[in-house]
């Protein structure tokens, strides 16, 4: 007989956006991105982090003060990472699963590229103008969007 203390895909999906955000160095918050096929098939992953070429020890960390010396600027977001990642030619009709609700910017280019399923852990910044907005075109184009059911049980691994 089968094993029936196997992990669902919601899970499975979730735990690797959660590892991805573990390759973060933002120091307050780690994002982590993961994008699913119809089939299931993992399309690609990504975390929050500076831009190619752009230093994580010299460009800002920090969340306040001067614009030009905080993350906020620079920092590429995970959603948009997965994206950007991508290699191959399809997204459409894929799910992303993110540690994080989408900004509105990461929410339009998942509309542009044909993702019709949000799945997020933390809604943290839910009461922005930014999260609003993003939930604002999801309902207007149709993306469904629902927070993980966690499954009450601690994976842990022995790395
Ligand atoms: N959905 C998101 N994906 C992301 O990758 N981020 C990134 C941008 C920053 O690096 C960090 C948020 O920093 P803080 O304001 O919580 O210190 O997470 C932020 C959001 C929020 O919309
Ligand atoms: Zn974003």
């Amino acid at each position: 007989m089968k094993r029936d203390d196997y992990i669902n895909w919601d899970t499975y999906f979730m735990g690797i956006a959660m590892l991805s955000a573990q390759r973060s160095k933002d120091p307050s918050t780690g994002v982590g991105a993961c994008i699913v096929s119809e089939e299931n098939k993992i399309l690609s992953l990504g975390y929050n982090g500076m831009p190619l070429g752009c230093s994580d020890d010299e460009f800002p960390w920090g969340r306040d003060g001067n614009p030009l010396d905080t993350k906020y600027l620079f920092v590429c977001h995970a959603e948009l990472n997965a994206i950007l990642n991508y290699t191959g030619t399809d997204m459409k009709g894929a799910r992303v699963y993110t540690t994080l609700f989408p900004c509105n910017e990461c929410t339009k280019a998942l509309i542009q590229v044909g993702i019709k399923e949000v799945i997020y852990m933390c809604d943290k910044y839910s009461h922005t103008d930014s999260v609003l907005a993003a939930k604002k075109m999801m309902d207007t184009v149709g993306i469904l969007y629902r927070q993980y059911e966690p499954i009450g049980q601690d994976i842990v691994l022995h790395l």
